[in-house]
């Protein structure tokens, strides 16, 4: 493994001292050697193949073989490689990534990569017109937290695992919501790199619950997510989502302590809460009949009723959709507009909106995460974890 990430290291330094021809191994490249099939977005694609180039900031391995993967499929369609052999590490992680998007349409790989990319580059240090921009700041492993023009944006960043929130990016995101809070910016943003908005809770963060002490692990769960969900109760300024695509579990019922809702169309909200043999958080059993009445919330959390993006915003889960392919130029322009507004005017607003439920929310919050301690050392809970870490399920 260590081999193997030394290695794929050194393709991304190589990549970026040599000239195109010389390096064969990275996909930015091979666009100089195949010519590729037209299609609606190929200029986005071309773009982004060659933005890729000029990025400074390492973006890690996995994102790495993600771009590799996006690039191939886009260009050659599924996987049509023989398996490496095991100790080819770095070729065997380069085919594990293009295999693993499967079927996947060479159109919605080119759109995923030219999205990766914008992701990417957005979090360039000072990268002058590009929206929402900035400096990386330093501390997160598990987030891109960067500020520019009144904007602090918070990108969740595990795009291979589909940004699920293990116990690291909970402790990021209450670190990063506590420093934008107090930050010299307007508005704080919350996006997600890659398709995914966010898949949800990562079911590893069961394994600790499924050995000896569960009910110690699950207490300790319970505080977390308590305190995690009163971060989002108590932020002071206005807090927008820009749900950049599918999102399951905790990033949709947190949706309901957000100001706005800014949603691509290739958006979906999926709760399936009774799948997992668990129960809302978020503040959702309250905040979702509030929003959109209590037979649309029960269809959502408690028969897992998977919806798209017009139809959250028809229920008023959003506040606007977009198309994917201008969602995040349309989208940063409005809210640089929005960032120039007079801030403490918008922070004395969201609070006065906010204060009047604050305290309910809290008991509220409080009483989610006592039920979920409760069903989290359920079986039900313990089967729905095990079918999916051993592959049995995915929903
Ligand atoms: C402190 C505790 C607080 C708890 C708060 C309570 C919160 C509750 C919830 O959030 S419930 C929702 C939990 N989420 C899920 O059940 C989603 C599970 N994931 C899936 O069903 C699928 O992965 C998918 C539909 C999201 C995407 O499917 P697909 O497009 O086919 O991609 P892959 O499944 O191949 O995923 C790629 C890669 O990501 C890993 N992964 C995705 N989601 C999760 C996740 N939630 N937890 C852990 N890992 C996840 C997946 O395993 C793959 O990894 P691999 O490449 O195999 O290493």
């Amino acid at each position: 493994m260590a081999a193997a990430a030394a290695g794929l290291a050194s393709i991304w330094r190589l990549s970026h001292r040599l000239r195109p021809l010389q390096v064969i191994s990275f996909p930015v490249l091979q666009l100089h050697m195949s010519r590729i099939a037209m299609g609606g977005s190929q200029k986005d694609f071309e773009m982004a193949v060659n933005q890729v180039k000029r990025l400074k900031n390492e973006p890690g391995n996995e994102v790495k073989l993600k771009l590799y993967a996006l690039y191939k499929q886009a260009t050659e369609g599924p996987c049509n490689m023989p398996k490496p052999g095991m100790f080819d590490f770095i070729n065997k992680a380069k085919w594990d990534s293009w295999n693993a998007l499967g079927n996947l349409s060479k159109e919605t790989a080119r759109q995923n990569y030219v999205e990766l990319v914008s992701n990417l580059s957005a979090s360039e240090p000072s990268s002058p017109g590009k929206p929402g921009a900035g400096r990386k700041q330093a501390g997160y492993d598990t987030l891109v937290v960067t500020s520019e023009d009144g904007i602090t944006k918070i990108m969740f960043n595990r795009p291979t695992k589909k940004n699920a929130l293990n116990h690291q990016m909970y402790q990021e995101l209450m670190a990063a919501l506590e420093a934008a809070g107090k930050d010299d910016s307007a508005i704080t943003v919350i996006t997600g790199n890659g398709d995914y908005y966010s898949s949800g809770n990562d079911l590893n963060n069961f394994t600790d619950s499924l050995q000896d002490d569960i009910e110690k692990s699950a207490q300790n769960a319970a505080i977390l997510l308590r305190n995690f969900v009163g971060c989002f109760i108590d932020f002071p300024k206005p807090l927008i989502a820009m749900v950049n695509g599918p999102a399951v579990g905790i990033p949709v019922t947190l949706l309901g302590l957000f100001d706005i809702i800014y949603a691509s169309d290739r958006a979906t909200f999926h709760t399936p809460f009774s799948h997992l043999g668990q129960s809302p958080e978020g503040c959702s059993s309250y905040m979702f009949p509030k929003i959109m009445g209590s037979a649309k919330a029960a269809e959502m959390l408690i028969f897992g009723k998977k919806i798209t993006a017009k139809e959250a915003c028809a229920q008023g889960l959003v506040t606007e959709v977009f198309p994917d392919s201008t969602f995040q130029k349309e989208v940063w322009t409005r809210l640089k507009v929005y960032a120039k507004l007079p801030p403490n005017a918008m922070r004395i607003s969201k609070q006065l909106i906010r204060n009047m439920e604050k305290e309910k929310l809290h008991a509220i919050n409080s009483e989610e995460c006592r039920v979920l301690q409760s069903r989290w050392q359920s079986e039900e809970c313990a089967n729905a974890v095990m079918n999916f870490l051993s592959r049995k399920a995915k929903l």
